[in-house]
């Protein structure tokens, strides 16, 4: 690994990825027309600039400074970001970067760490602090590291979410899944989503993988769905169909890599369930959901693959099996964040290459 320099308001400073660094200079710092700019680092793997420079938005201003008051209603349980704020989200990322990813990619607990994760493993790569990006939110949880990263995984561009909203941080459904809408209209088609699970299906280890065939969304029992609200048609119909949400090419296409790497034993297809968190379940709920055919549980995905379907993209998931969700009464064992974010860590490797290949085969297939 060589060491990469990354630019930091003017100084420079190095990490630890391949390639080699862009680094600001005095003259495009100049070109800052905030005094107390968010950042935005853009490279190889990375190099900074800053989003408020003159080529924003409108010309001329930032999107944080004069937006529609839309976002101000984070809170709001129906969705208020119109298309015209989400289209001006993807037009300031569209204007510093020049790759045009077709694939995103949203990194699970644990799975987006600072050390050897997924995003550090995009060459060529432009990244984007949340804070940094109009009207995004910013993620508050452990092992979530809150940057959007264009690059190249393999010699295939995608833009790859390292963090993400869950509801249980206080953000509205459609504000947890607003950056797939923001994918949408950077031009992805293909979205492909990771998250940590606990596993209920008793043939389940700690450390498996499960793709997602189908899930439960308990949230949506509950009345509570991303795409509540106003429907804006560009995106997609007021009523969409879900049942067939986890694309059976892409789920053959992971089968297929997972045989590639020898890793069908550790490999499982089963259903997911979205609860609210952020307590873990409880053992009756635990039974409950298995009753219903869950095989694994956790508190994302759920939303971002209903507003990917809602706006036509072509959605994956698959769950990294962190814990095994207790099922007895007698049990001392506790889910806890800590295991989670572990293990994540200790598949990272695997995980890696699991995507960076379903990433080319995805890529093959659309080019054919
Ligand atoms: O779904 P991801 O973001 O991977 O995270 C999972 O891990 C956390 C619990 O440890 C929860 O946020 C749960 O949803
Ligand atoms: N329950 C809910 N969410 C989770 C779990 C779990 O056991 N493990 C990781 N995310």
């Amino acid at each position: 690994m060589s060491s990469a320099k990354i630019a930091i308001n003017g100084t420079s400073a190095t990490n630890g990825t391949n390639g080699t660094a862009k680094e600001m200079n005095g003259a495009d710092l100049k070109k800052l027309k905030n005094a107390n700019p968010p950042k935005v680092y853009i490279g190889s793997p990375q190099k900074e600039f800053n989003p408020s420079s003159n080529d924003s938005l409108d010309g001329n201003q930032s999107p944080t400074e004069s937006g529609p008051p839309c976002c101000v209603e984070a809170y709001s349980p129906y969705n208020s970001c119109t298309y015209e704020l989400i289209e001006s989200v993807a037009q300031f990322l569209l204007d510093r970067v020049s790759i045009r990813p077709k694939i995103g990619i949203i990194c699970g607990s644990g799975m987006d760490g600072t050390t050897g994760c997924l995003a550090d493993a995009l060459t060529d790569s432009t990244s984007f602090p949340y804070e940094t990006i109009p009207y995004f939110p910013t993620p508050t949880v452990p092992g979530h590291m809150g940057r959007l990263v264009f690059g190249y995984l393999g010699d295939v561009p995608v833009m790859c979410m390292q963090g993400r909203f869950h509801y249980y941080e206080g953000y509205p459904l459609w504000k947890c899944a607003m950056p797939v809408r923001v994918m949408k209209l950077v031009g992805v088609t293909h979205l492909l989503a990771s998250n940590a699970a606990g596993g209920l299906n008793d043939k389940y280890r700690v450390g498996d993988i499960m793709i997602i065939k189908d899930h439960i969304n308990l949230l949506g029992f509950a009345g509570n769905n991303p795409l509540m609200g106003p429907n804006d048609e560009r995106f997609g119909p007021r009523f969409p169909a879900i049942n067939r949400a986890y694309d059976v090419n892409v789920r053959r296409m992971a089968k297929q890599v997972a045989t590639e790497m020898d890793i069908n034993n550790i490999t499982h297809e089963g259903v997911y369930s979205v609860v609210g968190g952020p307590s873990f379940e409880t053992i009756a709920e635990i039974r409950m959901l298995g009753a219903l055919g869950v095989d694994a549980v956790g508190m994302s995905t759920v939303h971002e693959v209903i507003t990917a379907r809602h706006c036509g993209m072509t959605s994956f998931a698959f769950s990294l099996i962190t814990n095994k969700s207790v099922t007895d009464y007698e049990s001392y064992e506790e889910p806890n964040h800590e295991e989670v974010i572990d293990m994540g860590k200790q598949r990272e490797p695997v995980l890696k290459e699991f995507i960076t290949r379903l990433v080319k085969k995805i890529e093959d297939d659309r080019d054919e």
